[in-house]
């Protein structure tokens, strides 16, 4: 099984991806960076970006991750902030520990292009 199979699917991605943006809107270490952006845009494009990079039939559409970040001063404190935020989504939507590690490994390797040095 892909991945993408072993989240939920598209529907898991979507359900655990959307209690990420909300977590990250709302929690002080990391809101202040989203004041100007739109809630929904970017929990489509995570979306696409988490079911594409897991084997899934999705496409990602959005800038790559260095364009996206550069000039944010995103610290490795915000940084795993949100790694944090996205481990208690994926619990709620009853994601297995090491499914969720899984993921979390796919997505580490971003981390030298999110966080400003
Ligand atoms: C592995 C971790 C991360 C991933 C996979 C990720 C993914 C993304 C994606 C897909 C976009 C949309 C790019 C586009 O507009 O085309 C984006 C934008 C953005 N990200 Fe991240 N990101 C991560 C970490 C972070 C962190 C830690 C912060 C700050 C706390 C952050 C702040 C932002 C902001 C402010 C935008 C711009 C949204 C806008 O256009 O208004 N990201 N990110």
């Amino acid at each position: 099984d892909s991945l993408y199979d072993d989240l939920g699917g598209l529907d898991n991605i979507t359900r655990f991806t959307n209690r990420l943006v909300d977590r990250t809107f709302a929690d002080p270490r990391t809101a202040h960076q989203f004041k100007q952006t739109k809630k929904d845009r970017l929990a489509r494009l995570l979306v696409d970006q988490i079911c594409e990079a897991t084997g899934g039939p999705c496409r990602y559409k959005g800038v790559n991750m260095k364009k996206s970040h550069i000039k944010l001063g995103i610290t490795e404190a915000e940084f795993n902030a949100l790694v944090e935020q996205l481990q208690q989504a994926m619990s709620e939507a009853d994601v297995p520990f090491h499914t969720q590690n899984r993921l979390l490994a796919i997505l580490a390797p971003m981390k030298r292009d999110i966080v400003e040095r």
